[in-house]
């Protein structure tokens, strides 16, 4: 399903700063739409701006011309709750008051609602319990923000948004200190969160390969160049990530690194992932796999796991380190 009702425009956008009472444009001519339902990454590379115009559009420093359209209103014309109670954020930001539980910082996604006594209804602490929940971050919700590891401090940042309950979403790099595992959850969490609550989420990213696997869209910024827009599949075959980026190494084609494939060639027999991890080492020491070849290998799986190598006689391996050697 395509997502489609806009709920923030960007409009003739010029982003920057005023330097010496100069203004330095970082970026310009920006005209794009977030819609509701979607993940979209915002990419591209370091120092580029992508920090700058989150922090436009989530009003913590002015554009320098142009417009940001929240549901039909201009962010200039939305008082400070009203912003809040309909962008959240998570920036890179350290947080000051480690002395706070990950409970009560979580709770903090409540403030726009609460009158001024403070006071949570049940509706504010079955969000703060959601929040929780979907983030996964259950065990930690008695320890103190000082006792977090980064990864840990990242994941409950991004409950605090979750539960401030906004039709929109912005995170800068929410997946910069997490491990392959956390980086993978997060991002499907927010990719679901997209679709099952209907939010718009936006987030600035390096995260190429996650990014072409769970965006909806990317916004891919690079220098003098207006920020493009697109799915992220056709962003690769129109060659937009490639001139961006320069890829070196990276072989969008099959979204692997790219291999100097000189070694020689080899005929594979196997199936399965085990095909593929053999495949994998043979490639990353320059063996191009093909349909024939002098050199033969076949993959055994029935008592244990060996390589049946046929070439300069016969030999039979249970490593891929021990097939390397044979061949070579
Ligand atoms: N307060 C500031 N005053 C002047 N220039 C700034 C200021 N903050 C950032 N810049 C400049 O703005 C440009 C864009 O920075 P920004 O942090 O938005 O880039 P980015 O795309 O988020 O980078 P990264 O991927 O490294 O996080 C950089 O050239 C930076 O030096």
């Amino acid at each position: 399903m395509i997502a489609n009702k806009t709920i923030l425009s960007l409009e003739n956008l010029e982003v920057g700063y005023k330097v010496n009472k100069k203004e330095l444009s970082i970026l310009s001519n920006i005209n794009l739409q977030l819609h509701q339902g979607e993940l979209v990454c915002f990419m591209g590379p370091n120092g580029v701006g992508k920090s700058t115009l989150i922090r436009t559009i989530c009003g913590a420093q002015k554009a320098l011309s142009g417009s940001v359209i929240i549901d039909s209103e201009n962010l200039n014309n939305l008082t400070a709750n009203d912003l809040a109670q309909t962008i959240s954020v998570v920036l890179t930001d350290k947080v000051s008051s480690g002395n706070m539980s990950v409970k009560d910082l979580v709770s903090l996604g409540r403030y726009p609602y609460v009158g001024w006594n403070i006071k949570f209804s049940s509706k504010d602490v079955e969000q703060i319990d959601r929040a929780i929940e979907l983030t996964k971050i259950e065990s930690l919700v008695s320890k103190k923000l000082y006792e977090l590891s980064d990864g840990q401090l990242q994941k409950v940042m991004i409950a605090r948004a979750v539960c401030q309950d906004t039709p929109i979403m912005i995170l800068d790099e929410p997946t910069a200190h997490l491990d392959l595992n956390n980086r993978v959850e997060v991002i499907n969490m927010l990719s679901d969160l997209a679709k099952s609550t209907n939010k718009a989420i936006l987030m600035a990213t390096h995260e190429l390969d996650l990014a072409l696997q769970s965006a909806d869209r990317i916004w891919l910024a690079g220098a003098n160049t207006p920020i493009i827009d697109g799915f992220p599949e056709d962003l690769v075959l129109n060659g937009k990530i490639d001139s961006v980026f320069e890829l070196k190494g990276f072989d969008l084609k099959t979204g692997r690194l790219e291999k100097n494939l000189g070694t020689g060639k080899v005929q594979l027999a196997g199936e399965g992932h085990t095909y593929l991890w053999t495949k994998n080492a043979l490639e990353r020491h320059g063996y191009d796999v093909v349909e024939k070849a002098e050199i033969q290998i076949e993959i055994k799986e029935d008592v244990e796991l060996r390589w049946h190598v046929k070439n300069k006689g016969e030999h039979i391996v249970n490593t891929l380190e021990n097939l390397i050697k044979i061949i070579s």
